[in-house]
């Protein structure tokens, strides 16, 4: 359904947008129907810069984003609108989705006149009422409120059945669940779970680790714009190949520990001597260094899938060698 072909992205910064900053580098993979897909990494790993580029909010410098066989990036009028019919963005803030004057009534009304105008008043609404229920909202509750009435998980949820009245085909969530409390968390973790099992694709982005092992089937470990290790989440977790994974998951069990414990033994893993490269045992090369072949495969095969890069990418070394996009 989804498919990224070594993606690349790079912002301008600095005075006048004099130097590049590559916060996507040569990233791979797909979402398939029913699948949810976590890219886990610590934050500016380019997570959000992915999710971002699929729903055509940031361009792509480089490689290619496919959706259902069409180019994404090429598409325009109708053809655009149908895929924003199809695929749709929550993002961690659903407070700055909404039009604080706007009632949902409103907001659930300009779907229908944007991209449903065939459909009669009394149907659009009978149809609104049982997708608001089967985000467990109470229609009666939220339909006449204005975003500030609303809570966090509500609005959450409404943006999910905004989604769902589009008869999406594949959701980009993006740090969904960070800004809710213990119990709307579970509610929309739940609901993502039953939007997997409809067959809908998930793009899910998170930091949390052990959420992307909860919720998703397969997994995208990203450290600075790289996708260093991929696969199956129950092969990517019970056998991680890269040194940066295996530090990483290590931390799963320790669910107390604080994002930023755990980064500082990241840095701690940047010093160490890498002493197996995976990669380098399937393909010829230097770790560190760029395959003479740019046609090369950016990941080796641990297992049938399960992916990793070699152990340098990602690493401080690595990143600044690979610093310009060829
Ligand atoms: N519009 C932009 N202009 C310049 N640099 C940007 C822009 N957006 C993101 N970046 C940079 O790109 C890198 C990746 O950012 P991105 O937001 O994709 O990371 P992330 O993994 O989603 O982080 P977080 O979890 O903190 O949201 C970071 O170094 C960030 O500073």
């Amino acid at each position: 359904m989804l498919t990224l072909e070594r993606v690349w992205k790079s912002y301008k910064v600095g005075t006048f947008g004099g130097r590049e900053l590559v916060a996507v580098r040569d990233v791979s993979f797909s979402v398939g129907p029913g699948e949810v897909v976590s890219l886990i990494g610590e934050s500016g790993s380019g997570k959000s810069t992915i999710g971002r580029m699929v729903l055509r909010l940031n361009s792509i410098s480089r490689g290619a984003i496919n959706f259902q066989g069409r180019d994404v990036s090429r598409l325009r009028g109708n053809a655009l609108r149908e895929y924003y019919r199809q695929v749709q963005g929550v993002f961690q803030d659903p407070f700055s989705s909404y039009n604080p004057i706007f009632k949902a009534d409103r907001v659930l009304a300009m779907v229908r006149d944007q991209f449903f105008p065939e459909v009669k008043p009394a149907t659009w609404w009978e149809r609104v009422d049982s997708t608001l229920a089967s985000v467990r909202l109470d229609p009666a509750q939220v339909r006449n409120k204005y975003p500030h009435q609303l809570s966090g998980g509500q609005l959450q949820r409404m943006l999910i059945a905004r989604a769902l009245l589009l008869d999406i085909d594949l959701l980009v969530a993006d740090e969904v669940i960070s800004m809710l409390d213990a119990s709307t968390r579970i509610d929309v973790l739940n609901l993502l779970a039953d939007l997997k099992a409809r067959g809908l694709g998930v793009l899910f982005v998170t930091h949390d680790l052990a959420l992307g092992n909860y919720i998703s089937t397969k997994t995208v470990i990203l450290r600075k714009g790289v996708a260093v290790e991929m696969g199956d989440t129950g092969k990517v977790f019970a056998n991680p190949q890269h040194p940066y994974s295996r530090i990483l998951l290590g931390s799963v069990p320790q669910l107390h520990k604080k994002w930023s414990e755990v980064a500082a033994e990241l840095e701690l893993d940047n010093r160490e001597v890498i002493e197996r490269c995976l990669y380098h045992e399937q393909y010829p090369g230097e770790c560190g260094q760029p395959p003479a072949d740019p046609q090369q495969p950016v990941l080796a095969t641990v297992e049938s899938d399960h992916f990793v890069a070699c152990a340098q990418e990602g690493n401080v070394q690595a990143g600044a060698l690979a610093a310009s996009i060829p």
